[in-house]
């Protein structure tokens, strides 16, 4: 008989955020040191046990960018397969309660019309959440 091996791969949620301010959308860069160098994301990171989507996101943005944020849509997930792991990335629409961001991981951010969104090098797996985010505005 057969026997045929099933190795489960990781999957990992991270939520991330697409936030909107005075209709520009905000990118960040990722670190130098980090996976994926340079690559631009939107912000945010993987979820801890026990935490749900959103709070992850809430924590992860306070971490990240020191400013608190009001969750308004979800948008649909996305998967990246990257090899030993699977990333689930759930985005979410968001606004900023004060854009006075203080940069603890990022190299750098920049705000963006959506149509300038796709001019950037961004991870693989946020192509498609910008273009998921792109149809969202345009049946909005
Ligand atoms: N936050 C965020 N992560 C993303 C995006 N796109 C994408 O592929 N990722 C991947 O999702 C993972 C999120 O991990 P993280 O932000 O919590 O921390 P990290 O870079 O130290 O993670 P890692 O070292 O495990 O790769 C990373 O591997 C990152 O490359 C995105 O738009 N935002």
């Amino acid at each position: 008989m057969l026997e045929v091996l099933v190795s489960k791969k990781l999957v990992v949620r991270v939520p991330c955020a697409v936030i909107e301010h005075n209709g520009k959308i905000l990118a960040g860069q990722r670190s130098a040191a980090l996976s994926f160098p340079l690559k631009w994301e939107f912000p945010g990171g993987k979820v801890e046990q026990n935490e749900s989507d959103e709070e992850a996101l809430v924590r992860e943005i306070m971490e990240e960018l020191n400013v608190e944020i009001d969750i308004l849509q979800r948008l649909p997930e996305t998967s990246k397969d990257q090899g030993w792991r699977e990333i689930i990335l759930v985005p979410f629409i968001c606004n900023l309660h004060t854009t006075n961001i203080i940069l603890t991981e990022h190299e750098q951010i920049r705000w963006l019309s959506p149509e300038d969104l796709p001019t950037l090098d961004w991870t693989e797996a946020d192509l498609n959440v910008i273009q998921n985010y792109l149809e969202f505005l345009s049946v909005k």
